[in-house]
């Protein structure tokens, strides 16, 4: 059923460097939650505090009743087994087949036999479309290909939280759409929290139950998607419709030069938020919600044209 992660009032450092503080959010249980920011805002680094890989200077992370921040190294150890991650590039042994790679957290962390260890390996590999490729070694294969195999990898503990570090980071438009495809699957089939890290707008405006976006050392906005792609806080909607009109610059702040000589820019209107992506098989995930639910319960009128179906690159169908 996934676990929800509580963090409260985060912060971390490097040396004098403050990265982000006062970080405080839910990643609710079961859903798909994007976290979103410009480069260098501490995303990959929020994600290894999540895990334990990096201490915050303040705060917690609590999953489970244990805060991970402060516990044991065994309590940190038996958390870990919680989680799934797929690093950017896959983090695939170069040399060891796919099965090997994949069955590698199976031979580590359990004792299960070889023929067990060949079914779960097995059911991953077709859970991401690899059948058939076990042989392979990494470098023989697609970035896209890689992915995916990292994917079954971080799937075969069975995970609570699937952390996904850039899942399309050098991926063409298309095999993004399918992973995008696979990922809203997933969660469909095995209900897991997952948290994904993002710089592709597309996949944030129709993937998740949830954005955030961290922004200048602290955390923007995190919430409902219909939430912030209705918003009119200017960080969020720049950032949320990639527009050069707003608050961020090319390296982070826009001084008040930049600011006083766009003021009477108008920014462009809202787009339309586009429907959710939906499971292949046309079954709604459990932690999806009607479309335009958020809206009408919040009394907020979406942008014209929201919710149109046929939008297929919105969807990115
Ligand atoms: N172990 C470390 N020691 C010192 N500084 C670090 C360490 N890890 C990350 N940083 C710094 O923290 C900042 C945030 O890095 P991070 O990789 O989390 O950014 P990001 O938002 O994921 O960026 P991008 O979108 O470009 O991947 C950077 O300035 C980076 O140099």
């Amino acid at each position: 059923m996934g676990v929800e992660i509580q963090i409260d009032n985060l912060s971390k450092s490097f040396g004098k460097q403050l990265i982000w503080g006062n970080v405080t959010l839910t990643v609710p249980a079961g859903e798909v939650s994007v976290m979103l920011g410009p480069s260098g805002t501490g995303k990959s680094v929020l994600l290894k505090t999540l895990i334990g890989l990096l201490k915050p200077d303040e705060g917690s992370v609590v999953i489970e009743g244990t805060d991970i921040a402060t516990c044991s190294e065994k309590d940190l150890y038996e958390i870990r087994k919680l989680f799934g991650v797929l690093f950017q590039d896959g983090a695939m042994f170069g040399s060891m087949n796919l099965y090997d790679n994949v069955a590698f957290p199976l031979r580590e962390h359990t004792k299960k036999s070889e023929s067990e260890i060949r079914d779960i390996v097995m059911e991953k590999m077709d859970l991401v479309g690899l059948l058939g490729a076990e042989d392979k070694l990494p470098g023989e294969i697609s970035g896209g290909m890689r992915k995916r195999a990292g994917l079954a990898r971080a799937l075969v503990l069975d995970p609570e939280i699937v952390l996904f570090d850039e899942p399309d980071s050098g991926l063409d438009p298309v095999r993004t759409a399918f992973l995008n495809q696979l990922i809203v699957d997933l969660n469909a089939q095995i209900d897991a929290t997952f948290l994904i890290v993002t710089h592709d707008i597309n996949t944030a405006r129709t993937v998740p139950d949830n954005i955030g976006l961290l922004y200048h050392k602290h955390l923007a906005m995190f919430g409902p998607r219909e939430m912030l792609l209705s918003s009119e806080e200017p960080v969020v909607r720049q950032f949320l419709n990639a527009q050069r009109v707003g608050p961020i610059g090319m390296s982070e702040e826009k001084d008040a030069d930049e600011l006083e000589a766009e003021k009477d820019q108008e920014m462009p209107p809202l787009p339309p938020i586009p429907m959710q992506l939906e499971p292949s098989n046309g079954i709604p995930r459990r932690s999806q919600r009607p479309a335009g639910e958020w809206c009408r319960e919040h009394g907020v009128t979406p942008p014209p044209g929201s919710f149109d179906g046929n939008m297929s690159m919105a969807t990115g169908g």
